[in-house]
């Protein structure tokens, strides 16, 4: 994985550096001038593709972020701060951390329009605000001075690609940590990312926090472009139109940013050559984003596709070869999950009522009932999502009652989903670490191996839906928990495919140490996996003990197995 970390960011690198030696070298003063401000929208634009390209939020205030790292620059270069234009900026962006940290909090609770609403306000306000107490220099045209060695305009546009580069290299290593994979997990699914162990609230903010960084920088570098700054360099319709384009050219991709960065600075340029109003630019971008958003791709995404179809790569393999699986995890022997008298209302439907189960170690113990009967609750409340219940869930012992779904992940109970919740845009590596936290190539590879899953390096998106339920089982039994709630993990598979999962599932205990609870409707899986299991019917239990003698319990075959024999009669 850090092999293709470094692949990724020496391709940007290269990227850029082709880019800028090209336009140094071909282009003439006028125009290098002008792609030097391309590039500072750029930055801008990247600061967004953070925020809402991989992280699925809206921001609307990005120009306010920058205009604080602008008018930080401003202040310092009219007191004579020490270092230079590059620690100013890097100051000016520092302090834009906070206020990005201050629009990140409403995030914590708002979606959508709501959050679009709030960072509009703030943007709004940020304008008055600015109106007001003016940029440090501006009433006394103290310009602010660029860094020694790139004073002139062909200087400073090398100074702006080497600053684009640097924030685009550290953009393509963050996007893919842990944390970079938190932040594509949370725009796909908050309740997958947090049965995964991750911080909700911590991905959002940090988030936040990095995109006003970024900004505050862009805010920075243009105070030294221009020189002299206006609060208008920064009000809102600035940052609606920087967001229009970041949705439709996909600033969180390098070249999109670039591209975005060429929209926003050149086309009022083309317009004013053609006579136009400079409105027509936002009219422009706004339906953009409109056909970005409603085909669900943009602009780069495009590229890239057509890219891969007219260059196809070297064919991967499809599956994982690995070598043998590590020794299992040692936990305490004994009861690992105990739910106690749980019982579970949505308004007038209980759900639930006075359940009682019990996970001993290292088995594998199902949980089965018809549609309806309440196993997907059961799962729900034992791994933290129902925001109230009654009765007791206990992990080796402790209570866990009073722990968030993010808290009880940590904790070890850890789950999977009846449908896939795994970020389409990330590698099959990428999730299965992001689930199984800071494990080896080769335990990576020896996991996906026994699952048959494909490689490390296969892209999430083009893997079918039966084979991403495979990974969420990977990602799971790779972190190696306590206990792990499978949800009807064989739907998607093929009445062989779902045989051979039984027979690993039932491995489980055994090669990775943890206890299963399995919910599945397909019989024959139940049989071959578990040791034990226990039937729900109308929210209570209706039998427990060994499968061979509970699926043979007239009750069990009245609520649950009489409907596929009098389906079968018909
Ligand atoms: N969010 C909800 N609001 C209201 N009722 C709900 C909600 N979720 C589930 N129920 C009801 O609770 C009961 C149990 O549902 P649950 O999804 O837990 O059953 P299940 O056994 O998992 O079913 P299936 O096998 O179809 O997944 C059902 O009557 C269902 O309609």
């Amino acid at each position: 994985m850090k092999h293709a970390s470094f692949r990724a960011a020496l391709n940007t690198a290269v990227s850029v550096a082709v880019i800028g030696a090209l336009v140094y070298a071909l282009l003439p003063n006028y125009w290098v001038f002008l792609i030097t401000a391309v590039f500072i929208v750029g930055i801008a634009l990247q600061s967004l593709g953070l925020v809402a390209g991989r992280t699925g939020m809206i921001s609307l205030c990005q120009m306010s972020f920058a205009g604080v790292g602008a008018w930080v620059t401003g202040y310092l270069n009219v007191s004579g701060f020490p270092g230079g234009l590059p620690v100013w900026i890097v100051i000016g962006g520092l302090a834009a951390v906070p206020v990005g940290i201050a629009i990140g909090l409403p995030a914590l609770r708002l979606r959508g329009i709501n959050l679009a609403i709030v960072t509009l306000g703030f943007a709004a306000a940020f304008d008055t605000v600015l109106a007001t107490i003016t940029f440090p220099g501006q009433t006394t045209f103290t310009q602010v001075a660029r860094p020694m060695f790139f004073e002139s305009d062909r200087g400073f546009f090398i100074f702006i690609v080497l600053v684009y580069g640097i924030i685009a290299v550290g953009l393509e290593f963050l996007n893919r940590s842990r944390l970079g994979a938190s932040w594509l997990a949370v725009r796909h699914s908050e309740r997958a990312a947090a049965a995964n162990g991750i911080s909700v609230p911590m991905a959002k903010l940090s988030a936040f926090a990095i995109s006003a960084f970024i900004a505050g920088i862009s805010g920075g570098l243009l105070a030294g472009y221009l020189g002299t700054l206006v609060s208008e360099n920064f009000n809102m319709m600035q940052s609606l139109s920087l967001f229009a384009v970041a949705t439709m050219a996909g600033a969180h991709f390098t070249l999109g940013a670039i591209l975005g960065g060429v929209l926003i600075t050149l086309f009022p340029e083309l317009l004013r050559r053609l006579n136009l109003p400079q409105d027509v630019g936002n009219v422009f971008f706004a339906l953009g984003a409109v056909q970005a958003l409603s085909t669900g791709e943009t602009i780069s995404e495009t590229w890239a596709r057509l890219g891969r179809k007219l260059l196809p790569g070297r064919k991967a393999s499809t599956t994982a070869t690995g070598g043998a699986l590590p020794a299992a995890e040692l936990h305490p022997a004994g009861t690992t999950l105990e739910v106690k008298g749980l019982t579970v209302r949505y308004g007038n439907v209980v759900a639930l009522n006075d359940v009682s189960l019990v996970v001993p170690s290292r088995t594998v113990v199902g949980l089965i009932g018809p549609n309806g009967a309440g196993k997907s609750t059961m799962v729900d409340a034992i791994a933290g999502f129902l925001p109230r219940y009654s009765g007791e869930v206990t992990l080796n012992g402790r209570s866990v009652d009073a722990l968030s779904a993010t808290r009880r992940a940590q904790a070890g109970i850890r789950r999977t989903w009846q449908t896939t919740r795994i970020a389409p845009e990330l590698r099959v590596g990428e999730y299965v670490r992001l689930a199984a936290g800071n494990i080896s190539d080769a335990e990576l590879a020896a996991v996906l191996d026994w699952l048959e899953c494909p490689p490390p390096q296969t892209l999430i998106s083009t893997v079918d839906a039966g084979t991403r339920r495979l990974l969420d089982v990977a990602g799971v039994v790779a972190a190696r928990p306590p206990v792990i709630l499978l949800d009807e993990p064989a739907a998607g598979q093929s009445y062989a495919e779902a045989l051979k999962l039984g027979e690993r599932i039932a491995e489980i205990p055994e090669k990775f140490g943890c206890a299963v609870l399995l919910i599945e409707h397909d019989m024959d899986l139940v049989r071959r996996a578990c040791s034990s299991i226990t039937v729900l019917d109308f929210g209570q239990v209706i039998a427990t003990g060994a499968p061979q003698t509970v699926l043979g319990l007239p009750i069990v075959q009245k609520a649950y197995m009489g409907i596929e024999i009098e389906e079968a009669a018909a």
